[in-house]
Parts: C-alpha cells; sequence; structure tokens
C-alpha cells in the first residue's frame, strides 16, 4: 500500500508552478528512473556517517524505487550555488542558471542536466536549484565548483568564485535555507579564532545515518580563500576535522553552546511562532479557539539540557571509515616514483596547476611522497605517511595525477588525501590505504573513476572493522568493468580483460597478513602551528597493542553505474571470507552486513544505548508487559539492548532497509529471543507501517517509543502517528542531526494541536548531548519527550 505524504505532494505541486528554466517542465515529467547517462564518482565521505554521513544514503532508502523516490523527496535534489550576486532580477537569475546548465551540457554530450526550479531570495547571495534527479547533483556541484577557468570554479560577474554544495549537506547552520556562505566568519567554535589559516565545512563523513555518504568529501574552502594544488596536514585537518585545535573540553564547550543555541533555544521560538500564527488565525476569524502558551515555553530554561556525554575514545574512534579513488597531485620535480610493470595506462596526467601558494613552508608542508618510495614488496614495513603524504604546496609548477585512494579534502579537484593525519581516523584503516596506495594502485591497470569524464573503474572503498572482534570488511564501489558511463564508443578504456585478475590480486593483498600497525604522528592537544607532535604509540597506550590482531575478514565488491551512492539494498558481490562481521556491545553480539547502518563509535555507541535504557527504565512500572516500538532500528541494537537490559519485555522493529532488518532477526536469535512474538522486526519505511502497527497493539499494553532516524528525520506521517497516540506517553527521540531535522520535528511533536497534528502534544524534559564525534562538530542527542499531563492541557485551552 503505497500512502502518499500530503506535505510531499504538496510542495511537489509549488514546484511545478515554479519552473524557472524552458527544459524544467519536461524534465520533471520524465521517468526519473532513468538515469539520463550522468554519471559521477560521488566521492566518499570523510567525517561521514554520523549517521551522516548519510545523508543521500538515508534518503535514497526511504522510497522503494527511485521514481517514488524522485516523486516525494526533494531535499536530495537541491544544492545552493553561493556567491552570486545579492541583487538579481528573475530573470536574471533564469539566464543564470540556464547559462550553467547550457554550458554543461553543451560539453557532456552523454550526460544532461536539468533544473527543475531555481530560487533565489531577494537579498541573499545565494540561489538555491532543484535538479531533476539526484544523479544530477553530483555533476552539477562539480561543474560549479571546478568547471571554471584550469578546473577552478565558476566565477561571478565580479571575479568571486561560485561553490555549490547540496543542501542535506548543509546542516552545521542553523537554517540550511538561509545560509550566506559569505557570512561564514563567525564559527561554531566558540568564537575562539581558528589559528590556521583555511577554513573548510566540517562535513559529516558517512551517511550511515544510515550513514550513507553523501559525498562529504566535497569540501571546500571559503570562497575568498584561493583553492591551492595541495594542503598541508594541518590543512586536511582544518577541512575534516575543524575541532582539533581544541582541547577536549572545548570541544565540548563549543558543543554544549551550539546545543543551547541552535538546538534547545530553537525549538522554544519554533514552537513559540507556531503559537502566533493560531493567534493571528483566530483574529482573523480563521479558527475559533485561542490557545494559551505553554507554561514551560516561558520558563527559564525550558528545556532541560544537560552537560554532553564525552565520548570514551577521543582518537581513532571511527569503525567505518570511506575512502574515495582519485589522483594525489604530485609536483613534478617531486616525483620520485617509478612506474611499475602493468602501470602503463592508470591514467597519470600532468596538470599545469598555476595556482598561487603561501610563501612560507612548514616541516607540516615538507612532503616526499612516502607512499610511492615504499618498497612495495615490504608488507611488514610502516609507514610514516602522515607527514609526507602531499606535494609541497609552495610548488605552483607541474603536478602529476597519481591513482590514490583517500579523502577528497577540497573536492575533486584538489585531488585525494591520504588519511594518517586524522585523528579520528583509526589505524587499520590506515594501514589499508597504504595496501591500495603502495602495492595496489601502482600496479594496476585499470584506473580510478572519475567524475568529470565519468570513466573509469574504481570508485570507493568503506571499511568496516571491530577492535573487539578483530574482523574487518572492505566493500569496494566500483563502476562496471567497461570503464564507467562515459566509457569510450571504441572501447579503448574497456577493461573487462583484467577485473578479474585484479580482484584477485586485490584479495590476496589486504588478505595475506593481519593490518600492520602504522607508525602515526598527532599534534598534540592545543596545537599551535609549531612542529610538537605526540606518536599516536603515546597518546593510546595498550589500545595500541589492541589494533594488531585485525584481518580483513570480509570482502565485498559492489557494481554501480549510477551517479550518487547507491542505497543500502543495492546488490553487494561477496568475493572473499564471512558475508558479516560481529560486533559487541554490552552484553550482546550484533552481526553488520554491508548495507546495514552501525553507529560509526562503538564504545559513543554503548554510551549512547545506555542513556537510552535509563530514559526508558525511568517509566516502565511493569517492564515485562510493556512495548518497545524502535523505529529506525537498524540491526535491532536499541531495541536488543532495551530487552537484554530488562527495561521493557517485548520489541516491534521498523527500518526501511532490509539487510538491516535481516541482521536484526538473526540478532535477536543469536542474543536469545527466538520467540518471534517477543522480538519483531519489520522491513519497511516507517511511515506507510507504523499507523497500522500501533492500531494493533492491544488497547492494554504499556508503550515506550524510541526513534532514530538518518540525518533527513522523521517523515510527517511518523510524527503525526506518533503524536496521535496517546498510548506512547515518553519517546525517546535520537538524532544525530539535533541542529536541524530534530528541532523541526520536535516543535510538530510539542506545537499546539492543529488539523495535520492533533492530540496532546509532548514537551521535551530532558536533552542529553552525547559526543559521538570528537575532532568534529557533530554531536547527537537523546531527546526525552514526555506527555504533557490532560490537566496542564486543558488550562491552556479552555
Ligand atoms: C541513524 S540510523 C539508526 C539505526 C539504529 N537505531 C542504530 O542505532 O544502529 C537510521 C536508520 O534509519 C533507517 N531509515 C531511514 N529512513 C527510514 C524510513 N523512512 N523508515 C524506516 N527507517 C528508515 C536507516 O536505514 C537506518 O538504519
Amino acid at each position: 500500500m503505497d500512502v502518499e505524504h500530503p506535505a510531499a505532494a504538496t510542495t511537489m505541486d509549488v514546484e511545478r508552478q515554479n519552473v524557472a528554466h524552458p527544459a524544467a517542465a519536461a524534465a520533471d515529467g520524465e521517468d526519473r528512473n532513468n538515469s539520463d547517462g550522468v554519471t559521477s564518482a560521488a566521492p566518499a565521505n570523510v567525517d561521514a556517517e554520523t549517521a551522516a554521513p548519510s545523508v543521500t544514503t538515508s534518503t535514497s532508502n526511504r522510497f522503494e524505487s527511485d521514481s517514488m523516490r524522485a516523486k516525494f523527496d526533494h531535499s536530495s535534489r537541491k544544492v545552493v550555488v553561493h556567491n552570486v550576486l545579492k541583487f538579481m532580477r528573475s530573470k536574471d537569475v533564469t539566464k543564470l542558471t540556464s547559462s550553467w546548465i547550457n554550458q554543461y551540457n553543451s560539453s557532456n554530450s552523454n550526460h544532461q542536466i536539468q533544473i527543475v526550479n531555481a530560487r533565489k531570495p531577494p537579498k541573499d547571495s545565494w540561489i538555491k536549484v532543484t535538479l531533476a534527479h539526484e544523479e544530477m547533483v553530483t555533476p552539477f556541484i562539480t561543474f560549479i565548483n571546478s568547471g571554471g577557468k584550469d578546473g577552478n570554479a565558476l566565477v561571478n560577474e565580479r571575479g568571486r568564485p561560485l561553490f555549490a554544495k547540496r543542501v542535506d549537506e548543509m546542516l552545521d547552520h542553523d537554517d540550511n535555507d538561509d545560509h550566506d556562505h559569505e557570512d561564514d566568519e563567525s564559527d561554531a567554535t566558540d568564537g575562539r579564532k581558528r589559528k590556521g589559516t583555511v577554513h573548510a565545512n566540517d562535513t559529516p563523513i558517512d551517511n550511515d545515518s544510515n550513514g550513507s555518504d553523501n559525498n562529504g568529501n566535497n569540501k571546500r574552502f571559503k570562497s575568498d580563500t584561493q583553492q591551492k594544488p595541495s594542503l598541508s596536514d594541518d590543512e586536511v585537518r582544518d577541512a575534516i576535522t575543524p575541532l582539533w585545535r581544541l582541547s577536549y573540553e572545548e570541544q565540548l564547550s563549543s558543543k554544549i553552546r551550539e546545543m543551547v543555541n541552535k538546538c534547545a533555544n530553537k525549538i522554544v521560538k519554533e514552537i513559540k511562532a507556531k503559537f502566533r500564527t493560531l493567534e493571528k488565525e483566530a483574529k482573523r476569524g480563521h479558527r475559533k479557539e485561542v490557545i494559551k502558551l505553554y507554561r514551560w515555553l516561558n520558563q527559564n530554561r525550558a528545556i532541560n539540557m544537560q552537560q554532553p556525554v564525552p565520548s570514551p575514545r577521543t582518537s581513532e574512534y571511527r569503525n567505518k571509515v570511506e575512502f574515495t579513488f582519485g589522483y594525489r597531485l604530485v609536483p613534478e620535480e617531486n616525483e620520485v616514483v617509478e612506474e611499475k610493470d602493468g602501470s602503463e595506462g592508470n591514467g597519470v596526467n600532468v596538470v599545469n596547476n598555476t595556482n598561487e601558494a603561501s610563501a612560507t613552508t612548514t616541516t607540516n608542508e615538507r612532503h616526499d611522497n612516502a607512499h610511492d618510495v615504499v618498497d612495495a614488496s615490504s608488507a611488514s614495513a610502516t609507514t610514516n605517511a602522515g607527514e609526507s603524504d602531499v606535494p609541497n604546496p609552495t610548488n605552483t609548477n607541474n603536478y602529476r595525477q597519481v591513482p590514490a585512494v583517500g579523502f577528497l579534502a577540497q573536492g575533486w579537484a584538489g585531488g585525494v588525501y591520504p588519511p594518517h593525519p586524522l585523528q579520528n581516523i583509526p589505524n587499520w584503516s590506515c594501514s589499508i590505504a597504504d595496501i591500495l596506495n603502495t602495492d595496489f594502485l601502482p600496479k594496476s591497470s585499470i584506473p580510478p573513476y572519475d567524475s568529470k569524464t565519468h570513466r573509469g573503474v574504481w570508485r570507493s572503498v568503506t571499511i568496516r572493522a571491530s577492535l573487539r572482534t578483530k574482523e574487518c570488511m572492505v566493500i569496494v564501489l566500483h563502476a562496471p568493468a567497461k570503464g564507467g558511463a562515459g566509457a569510450r564508443e571504441d572501447g579503448s578504456d574497456d577493461y573487462s580483460s583484467v577485473f578479474e585478475e585484479e580482484k584477485a590480486r586485490l584479495i590476496e593483498l589486504l588478505t595475506q597478513s593481519v593490518l600492520r600497525v602504522v607508525e602515526r604522528s598527532f599534534p598534540k592537544e592545543d596545537h599551535d602551528g609549531s612542529e610538537d607532535v605526540t606518536p599516536v604509540s603515546s597518546l593510546k597506550g595498550d589500545d595500541n597493542e589492541a589494533e594488531n590482531g585485525i584481518r580483513v575478514t570480509s570482502i565485498f565488491f559492489q557494481e554501480y553505474e549510477g551517479l550518487s551512492n547507491p542505497g543500502p539494498d543495492h546488490p553487494v558481490q561477496h568475493i572473499y571470507g564471512k558475508e558479516f562481521i560481529e560486533e559487541k556491545l554490552g552484553n550482546c553480539t550484533f552481526q553488520i552486513s554491508p548495507g546495514a547502518f552501525f553507529q560509526v563509535n562503538t564504545d559513543g555507541a554503548e554510551v549512547l544505548y545506555n542513556i537510552v535504557v535509563d530514559r526508558i527504565r525511568e517509566v516502565t512500572s511493569d517492564p515485562m508487559q510493556t512495548l518497545l516500538l524502535d523505529v529506525c532500528c537498524g540491526t535491532g541494537t536499541i531495541g536488543l539492548t532495551c530487552l537484554n537490559q530488562g527495561v521493557v519485555g517485548k520489541l516491534v522493529g521498523v527500518d526501511i532497509a532490509e539487510p538491516a532488518i535481516a541482521d536484526a532477526k538473526l540478532n535477536a536469535s543469536k542474543n536469545g529471543y527466538t520467540d518471534k512474538s517477543l522480538a519483531q522486526f519489520i522491513a519497511s519505511p516507517a511511515e506507510k507501517i507504523l499507523p497500522d502497527i500501533m492500531r494493533d497493539i492491544p488497547r492494554n499494553t504499556p508503550v515506550v517509543a524510541v526513534v532514530d532516524p538518518a540525518r533527513d528525520g522523521l517523515h510527517g506521517i511518523v510524527v503525526r502517528a506518533l503524536r496521535a497516540n496517546e498510548k506512547i506517553q515518553r519517546l525517546v527521540y535520537v538524532s544525530c542531526n539535533p541542529i536541524g531535522t530534530l528541532t523541526r520535528d520536535a516543535a510538530m511533536l510539542c506545537g499546539p494541536p492543529t488539523k495535520k497534528y492533533p492530540g496532546i502534544p509532548y514537551k521535551p524534559t530532558m536533552a542529553q548531548p552525547v559526543d559521538m564525534f570528537p575532532l568534529t562538530k557533530h554531536c547527537e542527542m537523546v531527546m526525552t519527550f514526555d506527555r504533557m499531563s490532560k490537566e496542564e492541557y486543558e488550562k491552556h485551552h479552555s
């Protein structure tokens, strides 16, 4: 049964009316299942997962087919282009956006982009465009950010570079729509000025929220900063872990300030605005009842915000990392690597980069291409790549592009950077990056996928490992072996004949021994740009030992021809070892398959789930009779932990991702819950099934609910169902996007009743931030909502 989201339908209608492009109307009517042939390597996310990264994944999860998704979900098709002129007439906006499309389409005859709507607020310097299809987003962004002269950004009439970003990535800001890149100077790092020179947006690493990575790698510098041909280690840290210069205490302080100002205060503001709207409607005679502002909204600290709970690990905490295959820019004169056998045709190009860069060179900026000089035959050798993997930024001569894997710290045009300098990235993932960069890619006759030409094969690699079980899964995303959607007709970039051989070589390299410990150096806390670095071993003590035993236990390949990232249900090919990895949390063991979400900070997840357990325990007077609704349950972690802790006796979990639900069912039996009437898991979009589930709950069964949606928050139908059903007295909302979608959903759960959101509202009774992502601006939030008492409610409605 398809459930229409009325809000979505309305938006769509409005968009149709606002078509600003001649081509738009036609595009809108087209079957969006057809990918227009536009492809691009969606770069892997860096900081991804905040259950970030994964925005893209999560959105793509929501609907069963592309056409359904395209029909309902606009956010994943929206891009904001910054730095256009502030004052423009609407016909100039149309002219400008048409000129982008014409430029792109005329130089990419195989791949066409279409804009269905373009909107520019009168006094702002940005335009929000809605593309006809999600798969056009990455090429469009790449085009704006690097389709100009010499691979630089397009410029406005005054020569200022434009800057494009997905709307669903702009979640660090108060209001996505109102964000103006020119005003970025006030950073969220508490007003303390950063000591570095580079400013970058911090984007979640992985989608995983369901994590899907959503191109978090598309980090760009402020438009007023000239893009450099290469970045120093510190600049890479600035781009990907922007809080790294702060002590951990300072990081937590900056996060709590954000949570108070941009989450708690914003929720109160939004709810008050709803009251004002009702009042205005009453004054105009459109409504009879005037509802008095709920008392809690006028209290001093209306939302009880707790200090953030720190992450048990503050460095190398990620259990999942996603690298992009691309090219490393290596200055010609520094290039010492000898082309090895078989490297012919692997896409090494010479780039003439004339960008001016800083004239001073620090030790951190000294680069000698250590990866290239490491003897590929000595598997036990350790590399010291953290200090030396990018070219000297003072050198503005010719650059060679060397196939490499890593993070796109400054967009596709800036090349990939090794993960070694990043303190949130675990050692084992650097070890795999080294294998790929020193042993695999230099000898591979198959090139990385190029998001501009849509040719090439290797796209990204996702690695997930457990320090507790020592297992490690590697998923290699690749375009078809014949060379990607832009493959030449003459077949000269068809790699099918060597693909299987390369696959076998990769398996051999990844599995020949346990992952070796890579020596890395991190700056001391409160790094001020001096050369004071502390070797990782002394930072981590015994933990370093723990990593010694990790080995690759599963390998998957995933072929994907589309433009963005595949959804979690996209088929994978299992080519080595186990079909899942196992992770332990508390007393439970969980299996995780390639398409399933799992929190990226294992120790942090334990803390997070214990908080949820406590919030539920507070209200369950008869736990064994109590049913837990676990909405967006993933592999069943929260629900099964609650069963295991005895705070509830029954569980119904819902998740859109089939692989996650398959895991959840097995996880239930693995942890001793074989009786399906006690632990039931359903694969479905929550908005389709939740109203039915709630209707079927026996009248006398006490119910608590926990929701843990991806970054795009809850569907309106889910919010409505949770609000309307007064059996639920407590709702625990776990959010990886507390300053974005949590505020929106909270306002709908707690605002005065309307036709669309009827029922006695909730009120937020506790907000507990949990720092799952040290060094980045992201923060998880557990917000507890309790149903307002009937008595209190009626006072305001009399
Ligand atoms: C942040 S994860 C949380 C998973 C789980 N609670 C955990 O802690 O591991 C969000 C989950 O929401 C799921 N999801 C996304 N959209 C959904 C939808 N419309 N209905 C149900 N689940 C959805 C994703 O598949 C993902 O597993």
